[in-house]
């Protein structure tokens, strides 16, 4: 099957050095220049690949290499200076512990906003509530503004919600690492559960163990390029031999 769901063409982030990536005025209009300008760099940079539905792919790289970056285009939350990244179909993204949930709002009217975000009806997310907040353990927080809960707890609602949502693509960015044992194997058996009905997965995790279960796919970042897109074992050999096991 040459299902294509995502295409990535030549993709390029520039960041600032020290003031984040708002860009001045002048910037806009400054055309497509292919430099990073003083006091910038490229956190990506050449990145082109395709990816067909049903594709579980490992993202690897050592802390400060893309892979965050990489997922954040994916994701539609982040522009690229340069390249196109084109995706056929929602994403679900678990990418930041807080990414996308109001601090102020509680718990119940965070769930209603994102699954409402993401195209459920209101019928549609009044039968996935209770399983939404039991998946969570969140019974007793279901009113606490979303801002109080722990960060454990945080990530426990925002993947509860994020894998009942019904968009073909999953992201998740190393944000399960903070949930304990017991809710990452229910994770991980729900992860399981979704690549089973085909959707494409995205996983960036420093955990080789998760990498081979769930991923058979892989793209090595160093420095913002594009290092290896190959099989997972290969991409995790490759990674090995550069960096140690
Ligand atoms: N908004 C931003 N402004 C400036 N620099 C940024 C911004 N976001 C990321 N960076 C920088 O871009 C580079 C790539 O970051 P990214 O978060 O994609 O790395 P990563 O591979 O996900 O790292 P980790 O494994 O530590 O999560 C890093 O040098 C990071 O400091």
């Amino acid at each position: 099957m040459t299902d294509k769901i995502i295409t990535a063409n030549g993709l390029g982030v520039r960041f600032r050095r020290n003031r984040g990536s708002s860009r001045s005025f002048k910037d806009l209009f400054a055309g497509g220049a292919r430099r990073a300008r003083p006091g910038e760099f490229w956190a990506l940079r050449d990145v082109s690949f395709d990816v067909r539905r049903g594709e579980a792919i490992g993202v690897v790289g050592r802390n400060g290499q893309g892979k965050s970056t990489l997922l954040k285009l994916v994701a539609g939350v982040l522009f690229p200076d340069e390249g196109t990244v084109s995706v056929h179909g929602g994403v679900a993204p678990l990418i930041e512990i807080t990414g996308g949930f109001v601090g102020d709002l509680t718990v119940r009217d965070n769930v209603q906003l994102t699954a409402g975000l993401h195209g459920l009806s209101k019928r549609e997310i009044a039968a996935r509530f209770d399983s939404i907040i039991d998946f969570a353990g969140a019974a007793d927080v279901i009113d606490t503004p979303f801002k109080h809960l722990s960060s454990g707890m945080k990530v426990r609602v925002a993947f509860a919600v994020v894998s009942q949502l019904d968009e073909p693509v999953l992201l998740v960015d190393e944000v399960l690492a903070v949930g304990d044992k017991a809710f990452r194997a229910k994770c991980y058996d729900r992860i399981e559960e979704l690549l089973k009905e085909e959707k494409t997965l995205f996983l960036v995790s420093h955990n080789e163990r998760d990498l081979r279960r769930f991923c058979t796919r892989g793209l090595y970042l160093n420095a913002g390029k594009l290092v290896l897109d190959g099989t997972i074992d290969e991409v995790l050999e490759r990674y090995d031999a550069d960096h140690g096991a």
